[in-house]
């Protein structure tokens, strides 16, 4: 240990840095290494494309690998469910801090839950995921994309560009707008993105069992074998962050349970499927190849035709 404080790098948006401040503080008080944030501004922030447009997956996360790689920062903080799941050269997850409530949420004016929600109601996501598995629920509600952080797109409810919004619960924790939720979505309704709510920890791999060993004090070993398991999932079905894919797994009394779903755009059509696994040594094992299983079966259903025939009228989409 040093005496100068570890570099965070983090995105300037407020859940980005709300997040990043969290896992600093945890690292500071499991190990007693001061952290200081470092703000990097990202592609994905200042651009007004389509995400799909730049090429989907990575906007959010290149820049502070660059920072990682020429050394400007020590460690980054991402939200898992924006990492690719391809490896990045030379970087390590060294920890993956734990889950917070992983679910979607309902941001709808005057109140409203999602069954309230008049017919034709304009419901604004870019999110093939959400698109899909609530067009599965009300195929008479309207979808449209929607840019911008969750302040502003809960902005743009209140100003009545469209009804409602669904973002993620975790993230609206993380920037003090619970008061907006309306309802939030049992993964029995909805399944969330693979890896939402949870945060890895990422560094150059060469100091990841060098100078920085001691960021896996904040790691969380039953998160890292729930997003492992939803991770392969999305991994084996080829799919990336703009599928309309979404897994959950979780450690309960002992097993692991994963659950997956691929729906198309429409709604019309779904594969969803569960399996478990006892848990306990070699869980990163175990994890992975209850993600591969589990997509086989799915594939074997016809899942991976769903992703295909949505990556190729995917205009619309976005990000998750
Ligand atoms: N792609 C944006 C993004 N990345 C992570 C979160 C939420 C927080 C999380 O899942 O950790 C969000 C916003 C949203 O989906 O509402």
């Amino acid at each position: 240990m040093t005496d100068r404080p570890a570099r965070l790098g983090t995105r300037r948006s407020p859940m980005a840095t709300s997040q990043s401040q969290h896992v600093a503080d945890a690292v500071t008080a499991r190990t007693g290494t001061k952290v200081e944030l470092e703000l990097i501004t990202s592609y994905g922030d200042v651009t007004q494309a389509q995400l799909t447009q730049l090429g989907g997956t990575g906007v959010f996360v290149n820049s502070l690998r660059e920072q990682l790689a020429s050394g400007g920062i020590d460690f980054a903080v991402h939200s898992l469910k924006d990492l690719p799941t391809a490896p990045a050269e030379g970087l390590t997850v060294v920890a993956v801090y734990e889950r917070d409530d992983p679910r979607d949420a309902l941001c709808a004016r005057d109140g409203r839950t999602f069954a309230d929600l008049p017919s034709g109601s304009v419901l604004g996501t870019g999110s093939p995921r959400r698109v899909a598995q609530l067009a599965a629920l009300r195929p008479d509600l309207r979808f449209v994309p929607i840019r911008g952080n969750a302040g502003t797109r809960l902005g743009k409810v209140a100003q009545g560009e469209v009804d409602a919004v669904v973002l993620a619960y975790a993230g609206l924790a993380r920037v003090g707008r619970l008061d907006d939720v309306t309802e939030v979505f049992e993964p029995e309704r909805m399944l969330p993105a693979p890896g939402q709510g949870a945060l890895a920890v990422e560094c150059l791999t060469s100091r990841a069992e060098g100078d920085l060993a001691y960021l896996s004090a904040v790691d969380h070993a039953a998160t890292r074998a729930e997003v492992t398991a939803e991770r392969t999932v999305l991994a084996e079905l080829e799919a990336g962050c703009a599928a309309p894919v979404g897994a959950y797994a979780e450690v309960l009394d002992g097993r692991l349970r994963l659950r997956a779903a691929v729906v198309a755009p429409d709604g019309t059509q779904a594969v969803r499927r569960e399996r478990s696994v006892p848990i306990d040594g070699g869980a990163a094992g175990a994890a992975s190849s209850l993600g591969r299983e589990l997509a086989r079966e799915m594939i074997g259903e016809g899942a991976d035709r769903i992703v295909a025939e949505a990556a190729e009228d995917s205009t619309t989409s976005s990000e998750d």
